[in-house]
Order: C-alpha cells, then sequence, then structure tokens
C-alpha cells in the first residue's frame, strides 16, 4: 500500500500545516545547532583549472547497489573505465529466450562510483559554479536520473548535500574584505503538478515571468537574508519540511515535486542589486509504472506530470542538440524556469545519477543518452 509522508498539495489549493518561517527559526534558535556539518571546507580555488571552467559540465554519478538489490542478487552493470567513461552492460533477452549483454559506452565530463563522497563530487561539479557566480554570473547545478538514485543524497541531504559545502565556501568568501560589499540570500521553492510553490512562505503560489531580456523571474518568490552556513541550514530545513514527498516502489521518501534552491549575491547598496545567482536543482526522477509499486490515483497523477516535465526537458535538450532555431522551454513550468540555465552565458553543471543494477539497466541506459546528448550540445558550442 502507498504511504504518503506528508499530504501533497493540489493544484489549485496546497495544504499546508507549516508555521512561518520566523517562528521555526526562532524555535530554533533555543536549540544548539548542529556544527559538525558546519565544519569550513578545503580552501577553494578562485583560479580553477580550465576543464572545470566549461559553460556546461555533464557529470555521471553511480550510486553504490543497496541492501534490496544486494539481498535479490543483483549485480553492478555500469563500470568505470577510467574517471571519465562509463560501460552499461544492459542484460537483453532474445525472442528464442537466450541471453545476451549489450555493451553501451559513454565519455563524461566525470564520473564517480559508489565509492565518490559528496566532497569529492562537489570539486568537480559545483565549486566552480561558486567560483563563477562570486565573478558575477548565474549559475545552475542539477540532479537528472531515475527514481531512487540518488539526485536528493547529492543535491539536498541536510548535512553534506552539495548546498551546504557550496555554502561553505560561500560564506568564507564573503567573509574576506574583498567580498565585504555583498551580502547572501535564499529563496526555496518547488515545482509540483505543473505550478510553483514557494517552501519558505507556506507555500504561497509563484508565477514565472520572463523579464524581457530573457532572464526567468519568479514573481512573488521570498527571498531570505542569510548570514551563515548554520542559517542556510536551518532555512532549509523549514522549507525541505513542505516539500512533497511519497512513498514509491523505488523510494521511501521519493521528491514528488522539483524543488528549486537558489543562493543570490547581492551587493549591499540601496536598492541591492544581484551579483550573483547560484540554483540547485533537485528534479523528481523519472519513473515507469513499476517503480510507484502500489500506488493510488494521485500518485499515478504526480508519476505522469514528473515524466510530463521530464519529457518537455528532454524535447529541449534534444531540440538544443539538432541546432533547432526553436527550443520548446515553454512546453512545461520546469523547462520555463530552466530556461536561463540552457541559453546566454550562465554555467550549467547537469549531475546524472544512475543505479548500478541489472533491473535498472533500462533506466540508468536513458538516463545515459540524455546526459550525453546535453554533453554533445555542451562540446558543439566549444567547435
Ligand atoms: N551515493 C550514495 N551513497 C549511499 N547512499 C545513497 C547514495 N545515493 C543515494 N543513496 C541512498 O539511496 C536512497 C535514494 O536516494 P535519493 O532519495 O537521493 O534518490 P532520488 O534520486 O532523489 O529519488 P526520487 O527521485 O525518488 O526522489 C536514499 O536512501 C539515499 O540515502
Amino acid at each position: 500500500m502507498n504511504q504518503r509522508a506528508r499530504p501533497a498539495p493540489t493544484s489549485d489549493s496546497p495544504t499546508h500545516q507549516q508555521g512561518s518561517l520566523e517562528a521555526f527559526l526562532q524555535s530554533k534558535a533555543t536549540r544548539p545547532t548542529n556544527q559538525s556539518t558546519a565544519k569550513a571546507s578545503a580552501a577553494i580555488s578562485l583560479s580553477t583549472s580550465n576543464d572545470l571552467n566549461q559553460r556546461i559540465r555533464v557529470c555521471v554519478r553511480k550510486r553504490p547497489l543497496n541492501k534490496k538489490e544486494t539481498s535479490n542478487q543483483e549485480v553492478d552493470i555500469a563500470p568505470l573505465r577510467g574517471s571519465r567513461t562509463i560501460e552499461l552492460n544492459a542484460p537483453k533477452t532474445r525472442i528464442d529466450l537466450t541471453r545476451y549483454t549489450e555493451t553501451h559506452t559513454f565519455t563524461f565530463d566525470d564520473t564517480f562510483d559508489g565509492s565518490s563522497s559528496n566532497t569529492q563530487i562537489y570539486a568537480r561539479t559545483a565549486q566552480p559554479l561558486v567560483d563563477y557566480i562570486f565573478k558575477g554570473g548565474k549559475a545552475t547545478c542539477f540532479a537528472h536520473g531515475q527514481t531512487g538514485s540518488g539526485k536528493t543524497y547529492t543535491m539536498l541531504d541536510p548535512n553534506h548535500g552539495l548546498y551546504v559545502l557550496a555554502a561553505q565556501d560561500i560564506f568564507r568568501l564573503l567573509s574576506s574584505e574583498y567580498y565585504a560589499h555583498l551580502s547572501a540570500s535564499v529563496g526555496f521553492y518547488e515545482i509540483y503538478q505543473g505550478q510553483l510553490f514557494d517552501l519558505l512562505n507556506q507555500k504561497a503560489k509563484l508565477v514565472a515571468r520572463d523579464d524581457g531580456n530573457g532572464n526567468v523571474v519568479i514573481a512573488g518568490l521570498r527571498e531570505y537574508p542569510i548570514g551563515s552556513v548554520e542559517d542556510l541550514m536551518s532555512v532549509f530545513e523549514y522549507g525541505n519540511q513542505g516539500r512533497t514527498t511519497g512513498k514509491t516502489g523505488a523510494n521511501n521518501k521519493s521528491s514528488r515535486s522539483h524543488a528549486v534552491l537558489q543562493i543570490l549575491l547581492k551587493t549591499k547598496t540601496s536598492p541591492a542589486k544581484v551579483h550573483g545567482k547560484l540554483s540547485f536543482i533537485d528534479l523528481a526522477g523519472s519513473e515507469r509504472g513499476a517503480d510507484r509499486g502500489d500506488a493510488n490515483d494521485k500518485t499515478r497523477q504526480e508519476g505522469a506530470e514528473i515524466n510530463k516535465s521530464l519529457l518537455a526537458l528532454k524535447e529541449c535538450i534534444r531540440a538544443l542538440d539538432q541546432n533547432k532555431n526553436h527550443t520548446p522551454f515553454r512546453g512545461s513550468k520546469l523547462t520555463q524556469v530552466l530556461r536561463d540555465s540552457f541559453t546566454g552565458d550562465s554555467r550549467t553543471c547537469m549531475i546524472a545519477t544512475i543505479s548500478p543494477n541489472n533491473s535498472n539497466s533500462e533506466h540508468t541506459l536513458n538516463t545515459l543518452r540524455y546526459a550525453d546528448r546535453y554533453r554533445i550540445e555542451a562540446i558543439q558550442e566549444l567547435d
């Protein structure tokens, strides 16, 4: 039986029992903060090597086999070959029921296996983006992959997600005299069933608009000033409690929405100007009917909407890949919001997350193919 971790909002009337962000932060102020997770990270190199300075980087992260997969005697069918190449040995069955293996090989900017930590991944994915926003740019780091493959673990894990590691560097840089004119603030929203909801403002409905210069503006989004890593973690904790998750056959705490956490660097002038923006996007996972387990209507409807928006994202990647004049960004709220991550001089890092086991080979091939398309787009840009 499918169980929801918490009630999900309906499209036109989001349900939420959350108090305000201020009340939440006040209640936390009386509790000790988790200092151990906010240790200063290794020194950031402001002159990152050239291979990390591409406009688009595409990396793959393979998670370890989980307990269930191991006890089902599943095996890892996606060995890494060096630091950039991954092989997928997909099990196949012929019409006469004989079995064979189909091998696919892909090369990306970086590949990581189950032994890689978030800190190692951060250094090759989001850290260069932190550098970039301090130089005045816009950057996006997003995770894409099937349900249960490790997107949330990578991007938005409350203690060691890439956003925490980025915040450690951001506040270290902000504490230097060189950046004394800048301050940070955070916005956090989810895209659920084709609509935007503010996770820092009791799920108020938001509207995505084009500002006329090709920039996407989320009208009404609450931006909360933050002065430390602990501040950001508390604000995130509050917002994350409102995020729509549910239990599916593939993941006990599956994200049923796309979540966007954006950290803004602003000048301390009046009015303040946006100096740089870094968005972390944790996409809801692509799923098949079987992944949903014993799903109710709502879970099925959510799954259909998730797949529809991810399909729109794939259409955009395909259009970019084929150099089409028109890229269908208007195809979904997700692609509308992601639009300025794909165009202009913004920097983007896609982390394609995959499951290693044989029964997910179809999904894994699909994820690797789209990540590959996106990378070809990046290479064409360089030519
Ligand atoms: N690299 C990893 N090392 C150890 N455990 C991991 C790793 N990646 C994911 N996991 C574990 O696998 C489970 C699923 O991960 P996660 O929730 O991040 O998947 P997801 O891709 O965000 O799924 P969904 O799309 O359903 O939200 C979690 O229990 C998580 O802790």
